[in-house]
């Protein structure tokens, strides 16, 4: 009997460790890693982890480095030729820029949301379904569910559901972003990379898409460019403020906003430059 406690309480400890370690899980690793365009350096010696399943926040003034860095995460960055990098990026325990790495893998693990909505002059079924049927998927039957259940997470379908053969460009600016995140969820992503995605929307669009960013973070892991310092504090669980391509600070959302412990982070967010 009291051997079964011993091993019943010591499963409970093992699977509270196993918990708190998924918790706390990084989906990115970035070490030492600097990169520059030309001549240029745009980042210096970034150092950062980036948890699973919640929203980091990237914050910071104008050409700091906060697009490099995201596109550095899916190795979008490597499209500009004059780019070089050094330092290592971890996904999921491997190094994406190792020779061996698959990047067609990367990129249909991490989708990406821009500022300007980008939907494709399509229908908006089309829109939706063009990641799946490049990926191989040709079943009408299978292309039709994966629409309706991504429009469905992307908190767009009730809007659509009767208008799916229409342009997308007939959309407002709020659902057509909204229909390019539902583009991005039908690769089924592991990560969501949004570059200030918000900021062509009203207030009413922008408060939709910060409610979706809290759904999707249940299942996906989501890094957020903003210059609203209000929707970080509002939306992230991790922020991270860069600076003349450094990171200054990164910290639970909270503790940055509440408690900053660099001077340059409390004059950033409290306005007093940038
Ligand atoms: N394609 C490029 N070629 C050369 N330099 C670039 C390129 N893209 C960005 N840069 C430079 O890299 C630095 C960082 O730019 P980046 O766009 O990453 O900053 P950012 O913080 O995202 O700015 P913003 O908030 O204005 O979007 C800037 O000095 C910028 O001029």
């Amino acid at each position: 009997m009291m051997n079964i406690l011993k091993d019943n309480k010591q499963l409970s400890l093992v699977s509270l460790k196993e918990k708190v370690q998924e918790e706390t899980k990084a989906i990115y690793a970035v070490e030492k890693f600097n990169l520059w365009y030309g001549e240029n350096q745009a980042l210096y010696g970034i150092d950062m982890t980036i948890p699973m399943n919640k929203v980091t926040a990237i914050i910071g003034p104008s050409g700091c480095g906060k697009s490099t860095f995201i596109k550095a995460l899916n190795r979008m960055v490597e499209l500009v030729p004059s780019v070089r990098m050094n330092g290592t990026v971890t996904y999921d325990g491997e190094n994406i820029f190792s020779p061996k790495y698959k990047v067609e893998e990367l990129r249909t693990n991490t989708g990406m949301v821009f500022q300007h909505p980008n939907p494709f002059p399509k229908s908006i079924y089309e829109n939706v379904v063009y990641g799946p049927r490049t990926h191989g998927i040709k079943k009408k039957k299978i292309l039709e569910e994966i629409a309706e259940k991504s429009l469905k997470e992307a908190a767009l379908w009730d809007e659509v559901k009767d208008r799916l053969d229409e342009n997308a460009f007939g959309l407002s600016g709020g659902q057509q972003q909204r229909l390019c995140i539902a583009r991005c969820l039908a690769i089924e992503p592991e990560v969501i990379l949004m570059d200030e995605p918000t900021s062509a929307l009203d207030p009413v669009s922008t408060g939709k898409i910060e409610e979706l960013v809290q759904n999707l973070k249940k299942r996906y892991s989501i890094v957020i460019i903003t210059h609203n310092m209000q929707q970080a504090a509002r939306i992230s669980d991790k922020t991270a403020f860069f600076l003349d391509g450094q990171v200054v600070e990164h910290a639970d959302t909270t503790t940055l906003f509440s408690h900053p412990e660099d001077k340059r982070t409390e004059d950033y967010i409290t306005g007093r430059f940038g």
